[in-house]
């Protein structure tokens, strides 16, 4: 496909997402029709379709419209780039430009220039203070590919040289002592040597940095309460010997841990929910929440846009109970560790105040938010200490 038969592809595309259907389906229906595209159109076609939403305000500002094509109008303007040189309607390429088309267009400004849905606005300030805006510009772009060296299997610099023998380009990156971050050949990793062997897995820098920064020294057990794919609970058990367990209260989400624990040497003990008790108590609970993951909106740019109040306080309702739960489960003396891909109050701090009002014989010993960066999407953590 040409540039501008995937911008057209894009634009439709665009105007399905933009009626309401999942982005991901639409994509996933598109590549298995489009036989004419090869890998390197879907991946074209994906990135221009992903940039759009996480720009969904300024681009169509910009495009001076709401549809796909004036989007796509908007993205071309946004990068200095005339759109009448790639809207020519020869071969595949989109239609001409009408002069209206050419006429629409402005400087997006305010809440369309931050790309934020208006009434995010204020929990971005009441949050983030004067790192609000940066917080949000931040989400307009491009996420970055980090790895963990998974020092069971290898060293950091090792899993780097692993990772190059597959022309995947890579470098330690200071935001965790696992980190690495993908500068080339990211699309290759999961095919790579390095990642089938378990010498690298795929995790953000600030969930690494988060991870590495729970104290399991003499801790007997861990548990990961709201484990997922067990991406946690696989960092927790590569830096200790403590016996490490995962549960999740939708087990089917577990289902790759027992592979990738073995893929990465460590040792994973899952547990349904009826075996939590009979197992505890724990000396470290981690609670991963489920959350609004506004700190990854650059990787998933759609929720940023159907993210609503009523689920934010749904979520947070959630969180809370979450904490209450696996509270009960954590040792005298231990620790239980709230962590959240989100950047929002409501979910991170305000949680905390609302715990530990409810519970006074827990202190909060320590708390960050990582911010969105290079190396790591936002992220919060807290560390809950129960009296002896
Ligand atoms: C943010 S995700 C966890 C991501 C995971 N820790 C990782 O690193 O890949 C939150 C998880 O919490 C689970 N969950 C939701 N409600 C829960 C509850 N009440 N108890 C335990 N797990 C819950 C969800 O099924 C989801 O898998």
């Amino acid at each position: 496909m040409t540039p501008a038969a995937r911008i057209a592809a894009a634009a439709e595309l665009l105007d399905r997402i933009g009626a309401g259907a999942p982005a991901e389906k639409v994509l996933t229906g598109w590549a298995r029709g489009a036989r004419f595209a090869g890998s390197g159109d879907r991946a074209a076609v994906r990135d221009l379709v992903y940039e759009a939403l996480r720009c969904w305000r300024s681009h169509a500002c910009l495009g001076g419209g709401e549809t796909g094509r004036a989007r796509m109008i908007g993205a071309l303007r946004a990068q200095g780039i005339n759109p009448e040189t790639l809207f020519t309607g020869v071969r595949h390429a989109p239609a001409p430009l009408s002069d209206e088309e050419k006429a629409a267009g402005a400087r997006p400004e305010g809440m369309d220039a931050l790309d934020l849905p208006d009434w995010l606005w204020p929990e971005f300030e009441v949050s983030l203070g004067g790192d609000a805006a940066g917080a949000a510009e931040a989400l307009r772009h491009r996420a970055p590919i980090m790895l963990r060296a998974c020092l069971r299997r290898a060293s950091r610099d090792e899993a780097i040289a692993a990772l190059a023998q597959d022309d995947i380009h890579s470098e330690a990156h200071p935001i965790a002592k696992t980190a690495i971050i993908v500068t080339e050949g990211a699309r290759r990793v999961a095919q790579s040597a390095a990642f089938r062997e378990g010498l690298v897995e795929l995790q953000d820098g600030s969930g690494q940095a988060a991870m590495e920064g729970i104290d399991l020294s003499g801790a007997r057990s861990v548990l990961d309460y709201c484990a997922g794919g067990g991406g946690k609970a696989l960092a927790l058990a590569a830096r200790s010997d403590a016996q490490v367990f995962a549960h999740d209260i939708d087990p089917a989400r577990m289902r790759d841990l027992p592979a990738r624990a073995a893929r990465a040497g460590a040792a994973v003990t899952l547990l349904e929910t009826s075996d939590l008790r009979a197992n505890s108590p724990f000396s470290v609970v981690l609670c991963d929440a489920p959350c609004s993951g506004s700190g990854t909106w650059r990787r998933t740019p759609e929720a940023k846009w159907t993210l609503t109040p009523e689920r934010l306080a749904e979520l947070t309702r959630m969180q809370s109970g979450i904490l209450d739960d696996a509270s009960e489960l954590v040792a005298p003396g231990g620790l239980l560790v709230y962590a959240t891909c989100s950047v929002l109050a409501a979910e991170n701090e305000a949680r905390i105040d609302d715990f530990l009002a409810r519970h006074p014989e827990w202190r909060c010993a320590f708390q960050r938010r990582y911010p969105i960066s290079e190396a790591g999407d936002g992220f919060y953590v807290a560390h809950l200490a129960r009296s002896s």
